[in-house]
């Protein structure tokens, strides 16, 4: 029985999201949890001819489509609007993180937690504060979805030399938001970024750290980037859970986790840079995080974007974590 809960079902990401999910035959149980119209979309959903039962549980049943779920994704709460950071968000979805999280305490304390609520540099942490508080926190499972970055990244490539197949990986490393988005194209195949002039990498590099803000500014305050969003979700999902489930050896994404998920291979990064989380590329394995690869070596001009990314992070993370340590 895998039953894979969606928080925040009934949204612009949750919608098309759980309708990616129910596609899966990994995938035995969709509960779609909402604080409106839960019922509405489980109902549509559930007609489609596929493998899994779809429950839907509104704002007083949290606990009920919790329990016993094998994985919890979380799209709930606000998105941007024109003019707004991420970090703008933490007012609000902050406690929505929270609250979910505890819900995961009571009721699946062993669940895979897949957070895509922002700001991801914060909510993670905060995830994982409340699994501390309670004893239950296992870095392996917990993940911040940054897959739209490394999406993003592949397609904008992409666009700017032909040659390169958009389903060309890049490796993203970081955070995400903004200057925390680090994409590594000196990795790229075809000899990439050396057949870029500095204006042409420096283009392209701001277009994959703001990627989100063009898909804001042209919504005009309807919200922020949902169906890419949905499908770097499932993207991830799918990838952890064919790993988890279906065994699957070798499956690699970029994703933000707390790096004593692999304490060995991050003790060094973590003492020269003080950083508890990090984007960074990650085995799957059966307890979800596998391994979580090497730093590769990076050029000059990445080296650059990391120092960039590293203070704002710090920052992004102590917000999340003093969210939870220093509320009564
Ligand atoms: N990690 C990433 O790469 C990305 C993250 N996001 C973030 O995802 C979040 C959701 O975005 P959208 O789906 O566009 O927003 P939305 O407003 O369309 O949907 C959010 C849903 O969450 C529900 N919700 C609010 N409070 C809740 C609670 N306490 N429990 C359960 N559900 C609750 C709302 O009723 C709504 O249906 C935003 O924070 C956005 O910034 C968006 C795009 C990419
Ligand atoms: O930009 C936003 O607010 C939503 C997001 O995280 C993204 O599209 O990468």
């Amino acid at each position: 029985m895998v039953k894979v809960v969606i928080c925040g079902a009934a949204g612009g990401i949750g919608q098309p999201l759980s309708l990616l999910l129910k596609q899966s035959d990994l995938i035995s149980h969709l509960a779609l949890y909402d604080v409106v119209n839960a019922a509405g979309v489980a109902a549509d959903l559930s007609h489609i001819n596929t493998k899994s039962k779809v429950t839907g549980h509104g704002k007083e049943s949290m606990d009920e489509a919790l329990k016993n779920a094998h994985t919890v994704v979380i799209p709930a709460g606000v998105p941007r609007k024109p003019g707004m950071t991420r970090d703008d968000l933490f007012k609000i979805n902050a406690g929505i993180v929270r609250d979910l999280a505890e819900g995961v305490v009571r009721n699946c304390p062993n669940a895979f937690v897949l957070v895509i609520s922002n700001p991801v540099n914060s909510t993670v942490p905060i995830v994982c504060e409340v699994f501390k508080k309670h004893g239950i926190f296992n870095p392996k499972r917990v993940f911040g979805i940054s897959t739209l970055d490394v999406v993003r990244s592949s397609r904008f490539v992409s666009e700017v030399n032909p040659k390169i197949d958009p389903a060309t990986r890049v490796t993203v490393v970081g955070g995400h938001s903004g200057v925390t988005i680090v994409p590594l194209l000196s990795k790229l195949p075809h000899g990439f970024v050396d057949s870029l002039s500095k204006e042409q990498l420096d283009a392209l590099t701001h277009r994959i750290q703001y990627g989100g803000d063009e898909v804001v500014k042209a919504k005009d305050g309807a919200g922020s980037a949902t169906l890419s969003m949905a499908y770097a979700g499932a993207r991830f999902t799918l990838a952890l859970l064919d790993a988890v489930i279906g065994g699957k050896q070798g499956l690699i994404e970029s994703t933000y986790v707390n790096l004593d998920a692999d304490p060995q291979a991050t003790a060094s990064f973590k003492e020269k840079t003080g950083l508890e989380y990090f984007a960074q590329d990650v085995e799957f394995g059966p307890e979800g995080v596998s391994r979580i690869l090497p730093l590769p070596t990076v050029s000059a001009y990445e080296q650059t974007l990391l120092d960039n990314a590293f203070p704002e992070l710090k920052a992004n993370i102590s917000k999340g974590v003093s969210f939870i340590t220093e509320s009564a």
